[in-house]
Formats: structure tokens, sequence, C-alpha cells
């Protein structure tokens, strides 16, 4: 399978306000020499703990921002190298889910006119042709037709979610990047927001990179998982490997904080040790070295390359010689 999407050493860095006119411009490197292979019509879920540059990386993918380093291809077309007026016309085929249902809509716009708007934009047919796209897609995603009329304050939180999901697929988008898109909704929304992204893939076809900080979430939509870990990708494999025996030091304690329904199994794992160190000065070599149980002098020194594993790829120095990871909770990821 050749790759849809494509990223070759990526990077970003954001230059953050002078602390002191006798000082440099502190440089935050939000995403580090990140190089991935997606592949048509796979979820890919992308989970990091907050900060770790997940939304950096899929705003990248984007082309929201621009890449300090490296190249992202899709269908082998560089698309830093694309002009206004062809990067337009790549746009039809990539669209973003975002967070905040609410923020991520015009408040001064009725719900049909926020699906309306990229197909206008693009002239897909004349008002009445869009008229009826915009009531397919409604349908499509379970949005009461009566609900087309309200602003997005009028509706409730998966309702809003469900006009972002409208809006995202109207021009039938090849690639969809949904970040944290459940994960601002009630708890007893964010399934049925969930399902009905993972319909959608299906149906559509999609590829979609799902990001999240939520492991069970991951676990319930992905082929394959990448784990972020300040900026850098620590580990990369199918979900059930990867859930079946985490490799990186860093999985295994993300692992160990997903909730788990059993009482008998509760607390018998922790949270990764520690806080995230800041982004603005990472620790040389592995940045997870500073929460590692497994550290040598050897992580200090050298960046851990992102290599295959066990079936995986994994940039841990000390991979195959780990203890074996202890069970992990039972996720659901039918
Ligand atoms: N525009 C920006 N300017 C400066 N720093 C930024 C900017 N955007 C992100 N950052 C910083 O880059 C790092 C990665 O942020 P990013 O939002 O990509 O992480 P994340 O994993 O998506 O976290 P969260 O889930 O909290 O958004 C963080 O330290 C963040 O403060």
């Amino acid at each position: 399978m050749s790759a849809f999407l494509s990223l070759r050493n990526v990077g970003k860095d954001y230059h953050l306000a002078r602390r002191s006119p006798f000082r440099p411009r502190p440089v935050l490197r939000a995403v580090d020499a990140v190089s991935l292979d997606v592949h048509q019509g796979e979820t890919l879920g992308l989970v990091g703990e907050s900060g770790c540059g997940k939304s950096s990386l899929a705003r990248l993918i984007m082309q929201l921002e621009t890449p300090s380093r490296g190249a992202i291809t899709l269908d082998d077309v560089d698309l830093a190298g694309l002009g206004k007026a062809d990067l337009k016309a790549a746009r039809r085929n990539f669209q973003m889910v975002f967070q905040d249902p609410y923020a991520s809509l015009n408040p001064r716009m009725r719900a049909r006119a926020i699906i309306a708007e990229a197909l206008r934009n693009y002239r897909t047919g004349t008002t009445a042709d869009i008229a009826a796209r915009v009531d397919e897609l409604a349908r499509q995603v379970g949005l009461g037709a009566h609900l087309l009329d309200r602003f997005p304050h009028e509706l409730s939180g998966g309702q809003c979610q469900r006009v972002g999901i409208a809006r995202a697929i109207a021009l039938n988008p090849r690639l969809i990047v949904a970040d944290e898109a459940v994960s601002a909704l009630d708890v007893s929304i964010q399934a049925q927001i969930l399902n009905l992204i993972i319909r959608l893939q299906a149906e559509m076809r999609l590829t979609l990179i799902f990001v999240s900080h939520d492991m069970s979430v991951i676990a319930h939509v992905a082929d394959r998982v990448a784990v972020m870990y300040l900026g850098r990708i620590v580990e990369l494999g199918a979900t059930e490997t990867l859930f079946a025996s985490p490799g990186h030091p860093y999985t295994r304690t993300l692992l160990g904080a997903v909730p788990t329904p059993s009482p008998a199994r509760r607390g018998r794992r922790s949270a990764p040790a520690g806080e995230m160190p800041s982004p603005l000065n990472p620790p040389s070599g592995c940045h997870f070295r500073t929460r590692c149980a497994h550290a040598t002098s050897l992580c200090a020194q050298q960046v851990p390359t992102l290599r295959p594993v066990m079936g995986r790829s994994i940039a841990c120095h000390h991979a195959e010689t780990l203890p074996a990871p202890q069970t992990y909770p039972e996720v659901d990821h039918a």
C-alpha cells in the first residue's frame, strides 16, 4: 500500500516573545523531525499528553501552519510547493473537525449557511443544488432538518459538532483530521459523535487522522497509533499490537492511565511520573528519559530514532531489552 499522506522530517518552531532586550527570542520546538506515512482509507490515531505537539502537527498537515522544516506530500504532491490557487483546489481534499464545536462555528451564521459555505466557495452548483446538498449532509450526520435554521448558540454541543462534521465532509474530502473532536463533549454524547465519525469514515472511505489525548478513544477508532512525546513520535504501530504490548516506556505509562471499568484493576498502574518538561528546554537525547525508569547515560547522549522493533516502530535505545510490559486494562478496540 503506497502512502497517501507522507511526512518527512517535519518540524515546527514557534519563536516566542523576547523576555529581555538582551536575550534572543526563545524558540519552542513543538514538532521535531516527524516522519510518517498515512495510507488511503486508514484511521491513524495521534495520541499524547497535552502540549506534546498533536495539534501543531494536525495544523501542519492541514496547511494552516507552515512547517519550519521538512516536507508534507499528499498523493505525491508537495503541499508547500503549491501556489494559492492550486492549494485552494487541493484543500477540497483535506478538511478538519475541531475540538470546540461552539468556537469553531461562526456565531452569526445559521447551521445551514455554515454547512453551505464551502459548497458556495467552491461553486459546486446552483443555489437549489447547494440547498439540496445541505439537506442531504444534515441527514448523513443525523442533524434534524429543523435544526438547520438555528444559530450555533441555539444548538447543543453534540449538534454543533454534527454541523462541524457536515461542513468538513461537504466537499467529499479524502482526508479528515479530527483534532480532539469529542473531548469537549459530554461523555454521553462522545460515543454518538465517535460512532458517527467511524461510520462516515467507512462509508466515504476517508483517510482519518484522529487526534486525542485519550487512549480509550484512540483504541476505539484507530487502525494504527502514533504516540507523541514533546514533539517527537516515540512509537508507531497497529492499534492491537500497541495496546496488547506497548513497547515504549511512555506508551506503557499512557496505557496505565487508561481508566478501567473494573475496580479490581483500578490504581494498579500509574500515570507518567512527574511533570512533562518544558518544551522550551527539553532534556537532551531521549526527551522522555527524565520520566523513564529504564533510562541510562546513553539516553542523555543520543536521540533515539524510530526503528522497527517487535512488529512496530519504537524510538527507544533499550526497546529490545526492556522488561515485558504488564497486563494492560482491556480497552474495547472494536
Ligand atoms: N502559536 C503558538 N505559539 C507559541 N507556542 C505554541 C503555539 N501553538 C502551540 N504552541 C506550543 O507548542 C507546544 C505544542 O502545542 P500543541 O497545541 O501542538 O500540543 P497538543 O499536544 O495539541 O496539546 P493540547 O491538547 O493541549 O492542545 C506547546 O508547548 C504549546 O504551548
